[in-house]
């Protein structure tokens, strides 16, 4: 059944750290990991002395693991049963190491464990460990030692032959008896530790056990490869155990030694095993599963679907349901297949729906979960993940501006969020690899085949009252799968669902704040960096320029916003063009305060205006402050135009909210000093000029349909 076993990987890892090579198969082991669910795993490796020739054999591969659940009761004895075996048929002249292995990392190879082994002058050398597992009454029969750990740890020995054959003589215990406890027993008595020649590592110079001595154990980067090293003893141990509860730390430590990842190569192993997608036959597609959940009101929703759309994945905008997690099922008979290209996709806004029918569905390869507030930018996501072919991986994605991720490196002891050493470096991407993590949230994609085999639907989506994300990554770790994150590249960023009100037509239009990348890629216009690098646009009039600012969506947005507020009026005093002004020309308008935008606008005009002004207007600084903000509406029979006056402004910004001959005829700013004017502003456009003295101006009459344009007066 198991068609890699990891005795087969470590082989893979050992054989070429004494060739020339020197690579560590690194995912082959994670894949192992995966591969193998409740077997036994033990491992023999024969060293002919001194030369560099070594054999290995896998014991119990096949074989049910009946030896017990190591968390929470002794157990093991099938171990030895199976060593017990394997010894009769090797030669007496021979040195066998005896390790678990899938909780286990090579950190160097045979040359330095067997010249330690020999520096012991000892037949028999077995891990030490810091806790007395598993009866503590026998602490005092423990031999004491100066330094060093003092217990017994049967996770890994090395020895002779015969040595380890008149140890294991007298076992005839059953498979769940504990093997701990047995050698144990043997260590303990004098007369036969003294036989058999037995003693610990107890500084951890060959075996280091995790358990109860996490904190002594630091990666250590060396020239193109990574130990690990115990600090309290300063030593380099060769071979690092995950045992017990350690099983995260492990799997940490294996994102790095040997060779894994190292600050000279990155990431090695990230690139090996891959499951390329190019070159396939329709045929040979793959088929997935997404499932779109969207758990709070969330900005620039239909901006995740446009995305999705060329992301390759189909929008469905009318199923953007808003669901509660108890409404989960309803959808699950009018869900949508929709087929796109030779992918077929069931898009949903619940995770629970498509997961289940990926489950069922034999022909779905992958789910993928994604969030509604995730913004993937990198179209190549899906076909990344597949071919990174990790059981569960997620693309790592960030909170502009923040440490926020979608993933966590660590786990507290009550299994929340604890930050590893790593993870800084690992969200600014100063490291970049596939890591290994405990925790994914928001967006990750699960291979169908761990749905099937490794989790039963209630297994993926309750946990207590955990939340699903939560529940699924406890499970998913409980069976001993792992999860990955890639920020091999790029893929995009976390929204804030902060402060999201729902209280206007358009939302997003509020969010320049909270979400100011997703703010300005959908509301300034596409042109506008570089406009800023090039040479700003003149036009016929002196000192007048103008600007691409606003995009399409940013112009018809606020005037439905003004529209949908709907009180247009004609001013009066409180709307006077000139300071203490002698001239009162009030337009049909809605200020931006009236529509509670006035902080908003503020930060438009200090982001996007003043640094333009700054490049029109050399040596002039602007706070970009603002007495008045408005949108004017005219119409032929409303307000047609704006008769001439000087604006209340040191300098005057005035936006196009619409589009000359599309929308409305006639229309136009015209500077009455220098006989000149701008006729056909581009929708989205700024016109800028100075407000008082020299550019006396009017606004030109339109003649048909309605023109809309967004004024400030910005002084100083
Ligand atoms: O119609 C125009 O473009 C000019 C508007 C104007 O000058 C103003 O509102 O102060
Ligand atoms: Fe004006």
């Amino acid at each position: 059944m198991l068609l890699s076993w990891p005795g087969y990987r470590f082989l893979l890892t050992w054989q070429p750290l004494i060739s020339t090579s020197d690579k560590y198969q690194s995912l082959d082991w994670k894949q192992a990991f995966l591969e193998t669910v409740l077997t036994i795993c033990s491992l023999l490796w024969r060293m002919w002395l001194q030369l560099f020739y070594l054999s290995w054999k896998v014991l119990g591969n096949g074989d049910t693991w009946n030896g017990g659940d190591y968390m929470t009761a002794p157990g093991g004895g099938q171990k030895v049963n199976l060593l017990k075996a394997a010894l009769q048929n090797m030669e007496e002249d021979k040195v066998v190491l005896f390790i678990d292995s899938y909780d286990v990392v090579f950190a160097s190879g045979p040359k330095e464990l067997l010249k330690k082994f020999q520096q012991t002058n000892h037949k028999v050398v077995f891990s030490a460990e810091t806790l007395i597992w598993p009866d503590r009454h026998l602490e005092d029969k423990y031999p004491h030692v100066r330094e060093g750990k003092r217990f017994l740890g049967s996770g890994g020995f090395i020895g002779y032959v015969p040595n380890l054959k008149e140890m294991v003589s007298d076992w005839s215990g059953k498979d769940n008896d504990s093997d701990q406890l047995f050698f144990t027993k043997i260590y303990i008595n004098p007369e036969k530790r003294k036989s058999i020649n037995i003693t610990l590592d107890n500084k951890c110079r060959m075996f280091q056990n995790l358990y109860g001595s996490l904190d002594e154990v630091v990666l250590k980067f060396e020239d193109g490869r990574v130990r690990a090293r115990n600090v309290l003893y300063d030593t380099l141990p060769v071979i690092v155990h995950g045992n017990g509860p350690t099983k995260l730390q492990i799997n940490y430590l294996g994102n790095y030694i040997p060779k894994v990842w190292t600050f000279e190569t990155g990431c090695s192993g990230c690139l090996e095993d891959l499951r390329p997608l190019s070159g396939l036959k329709e045929s040979e597609y793959h088929w997935w599963f997404i499932g779109i959940f969207i758990q709070q009101p969330t900005p620039f929703v239909s901006v995740f679907f446009e995305r999705l759309h060329k992301t390759g994945i189909p929008p469905k905008p009318t199923q953007t349901l808003h669901l509660q997690p108890g409404e989960r099922n309803k959808l699950y008979n009018g869900v949508p297949i929709v087929k796109f290209g030779l992918k077929r996709v069931y898009c949903v806004p619940c995770i629970f729906v498509p997961s289940e029918m990926c489950r069922q569905d034999k022909d779905c390869e992958y789910f993928f979960s994604v969030d509604i507030e995730v913004v993937l930018k990198n179209k190549d996501t899906l076909k990344i993940l597949i071919e990174q072919n990790e059981p569960v991986i997620a693309p790592m994605i960030t909170r502009e501006g923040r440490l926020w991720t979608n993933f966590w490196g660590a786990l507290s002891a009550d299994g929340y969020y604890a930050r590893s050493e790593d993870y800084v470096d690992i969200v600014q991407r100063r490291r970049v690899g596939v890591w290994n993590v405990p925790y994914l949230t928001k967006v990750y994609m699960v291979k169908a085949s761990v749905l099937r085999e490794e989790l039963s639907a209630n297994d993926l989506f309750s946990f207590g009252n955990m939340d699903m994300d939560m529940a699924f990554c406890h499970n998913v770790r409980n069976k001993g799968v792992f999860m990955y994150v890639t920020n091999m590249h790029t893929f995009g960023r976390l929204l804030s669902t902060e402060n999201y009100q729902m209280t206007h037509l358009h939302n997003d239009l509020w969010q320049i704040f909270e979400n100011p990348m997703d703010w300005e890629e959908r509301y300034i216009h596409e042109n506008y960096t570089k406009i800023m690098r090039d040479k700003l646009i003149e036009t016929p009039c002196p000192d007048v320029y103008w600007f691409p600012i606003l995009s399409v969506t940013g112009c018809d947005h606020i005037v439905e916003e003004m529209e949908n507020f709907g009180q247009w009026s004609g001013g009066g005093n409180t709307d006077t063009r000139i300071q203490g002004g002698y001239e009162n020309v009030p337009t049909i308008d809605i200020h931006m305060t009236q529509i509670n935008y006035q902080k908003e606008w503020h930060k438009i005009l200090l982001d996007y205006v003043a640094p333009i002004t700054e490049k029109m207007y050399p040596g002039y600084y602007t706070k970009a402050q603002f007495e008045l903000a408005f949108v004017v509406r005219y119409k032929p029979d409303e307000q047609p135009l704006l008769r001439p006056h000087h604006d209340a402004s040191t300098f005057t910004v005035n936006i196009a909210l619409n589009q000359k001959q599309i929308d409305y005829q006639g229309g136009g700013c015209r500077f009455l000093r220098y006989n000149c004017s701008v006729e056909a502003p581009r929708k989205g456009w700024a016109l800028m000029h100075p407000g008082r003295l020299t550019h006396y101006h009017e606004g030109l009459r339109v003649t048909a349909g309605t023109r809309y344009i967004a004024v400030s007066f910005v002084d100083p």
